[in-house]
């Protein structure tokens, strides 16, 4: 049997993996695809680099070229990562018929409509499950498993790096910084680990699930966005005081065909089964007309659950390969994109305020709310021993986000209002 020999651009976190994975299952793999799978080349950028498997140095280059113009090869996995130049070269592996499995979802959520393009001219496959959601088979899920139904509304926790900091931060009132360089040591965060924190990462995730689940061509401009950073741990305590957790949920819902989707720090009710994920780990949470809710755990980054998703995706190219139908179920998207307005777009509020502790200032703020058409569905006063400020903790029921605005908007001129401390969107 003539084994399918595969190029590797990238040997860090993901790429380690995927070596373990192919030497230590060869046996397994190559039953399911009727070859041995051999990793022939690897492109690293640093030969001299010290490696914790062993590898033959022959086999590597730091020139990712070596990889995609050796003739032998039949298909690239790239988890080296980046945009400029990774895309290059993924185009001119498919223009050398080579089929790509790739972890990048920076790449797909800016480039994935041109490098499925020319896989479909060149008939080869590009697989990327890795990318969203490290080890969580969500992309075929949504490819497949639903492809018989009308999604309505993903909701995910769709960064590992975050939930892993927000995990900590609560339950074991670790500091943001410090928990952040662990997620860093652990191979979670991204090299530039502010597309994590800033909601970037989960953004692109969500332009991915987004244009699988909707059928429509979800651009990262159109995913409204907000990171973790300034989230406190004051806010996390007041969440769990109110029965919530804090996690930096992607939500992408549809009415009527009409989308909206972003990524958010959210408050996210405690018995809302999504509100259990903890640590690295993620979760996908989807609502089809038909099915009703379903939920997709599992871990969302690190060596071995990724590379548990890029070498599925490996096998389903070979098998494929020996069909001879690659680059036939490449998802073109076909509907028309609607996105939701601010006048449109309504979820219920929390929002914390640190106000004077006198007489008529509850009314005076019940009053805007009133004035813009929000309806309240609690407010909570702290005791305020001292009588110096107070702080008020208000959840709204659903609101329009552009009426939410001008309340934020006319607080600015209230004498009474000393600082907004925190607005967050409630989920559940
Ligand atoms: N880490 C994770 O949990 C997950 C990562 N991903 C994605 O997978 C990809 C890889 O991530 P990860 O493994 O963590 O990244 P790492 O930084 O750990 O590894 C990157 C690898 O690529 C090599 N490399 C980088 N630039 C070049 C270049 N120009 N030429 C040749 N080799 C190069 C590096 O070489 P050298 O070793 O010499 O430095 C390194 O081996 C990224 O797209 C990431 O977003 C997706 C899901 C989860
Ligand atoms: N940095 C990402 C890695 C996986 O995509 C994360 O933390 O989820
Ligand atoms: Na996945």
């Amino acid at each position: 049997m003539k084994p399918i020999k595969v190029g590797l651009l990238g040997l860090g976190t993901v790429g380690t993996g995927v070596v373990r994975i192919v030497e230590g299952h060869q046996e397994d793999l190559s039953s399911q695809v009727g070859s041995p799978i051999v990793i022939e080349r690897i492109a690293v950028k640093s030969l001299d680099k010290q490696r914790t498997i062993s590898i033959d140095s022959s086999k590597l280059t730091d020139n990712p070229l070596d990889v995609i113009r050796d003739p032998e090869i039949d298909v690239i996995i790239e988890v080296m990562g980046g945009i400029t130049g990774t895309k290059e070269y993924i185009l001119e592996a498919l223009d050398r018929g080579k089929h790509i499995v790739t972890a990048n979802k920076d790449l797909m959520a800016l480039h994935g409509s041109e490098i499925l393009a020319k896989a479909q001219e060149k008939q080869c496959d590009v697989f990327y499950e890795a990318s969203v959601a490290g080890g969580i088979p969500i992309i075929r899920t949504l490819i497949e498993g639903f492809s018989s139904d009308r999604i309505m509304k993903i909701m995910g926790i769709v960064n590992g790096t975050t939930n892993f900091i927000l995990t900590k931060m609560s339950q074991e009132g670790a500091s943001y910084e410090a928990v952040l360089s662990e997620a860093q040591e652990l191979g979670y965060a991204e090299s530039d680990p502010t597309s994590d924190v800033e909601g970037l990462d989960a953004a692109r995730k969500m332009a991915i699930l987004g244009t699988l689940g909707f059928r429509t061509n979800v651009e990262l401009e159109d995913v409204s966005v907000q990171g973790i950073s300034n989230v406190t741990k004051e806010d996390i305590q007041y969440a769990k005081q109110l029965g919530y957790e804090m996690k930096l949920l992607g939500i992408a819902d549809r009415q009527d065909d009409q989308l909206s989707i972003s990524v958010q720090p959210t408050m996210v009710k405690n018995t809302h089964p999504i509100a259990s994920v903890h640590g690295v780990f993620n979760a996908v949470y989807v609502y089809g007309e038909a099915v009703g809710e379903t939920m997709f755990y599992g871990a969302g980054a690190g060596e071995m659950p990724t590379a548990t998703s890029i070498v599925a995706d490996l096998v389903a190219v070979v098998k494929n390969l020996k069909l001879g139908v690659n680059g036939l179920k490449a998802i073109v998207p076909y509907k028309l994109k609607k996105l939701k307005t601010e006048e449109e777009i309504a979820f219920k509020n929390f929002i914390l305020l640190q106000v004077a502790d006198k007489a008529g200032v509850l009314a005076q703020i019940t009053q805007v709310f009133a004035e813009f058409d929000v309806s309240l569905a609690s407010v909570v006063q702290t005791p305020n021993e001292q009588h110096t400020d107070a702080e008020i903790i208000i959840v709204t029921h659903d609101a329009s986000q552009a009426n939410m605005n001008k309340v934020l908007k006319h607080f600015e001129g209230l004498d009474v209002i000393h600082r907004v401390k925190s607005v967050y969107r409630v989920e559940g």
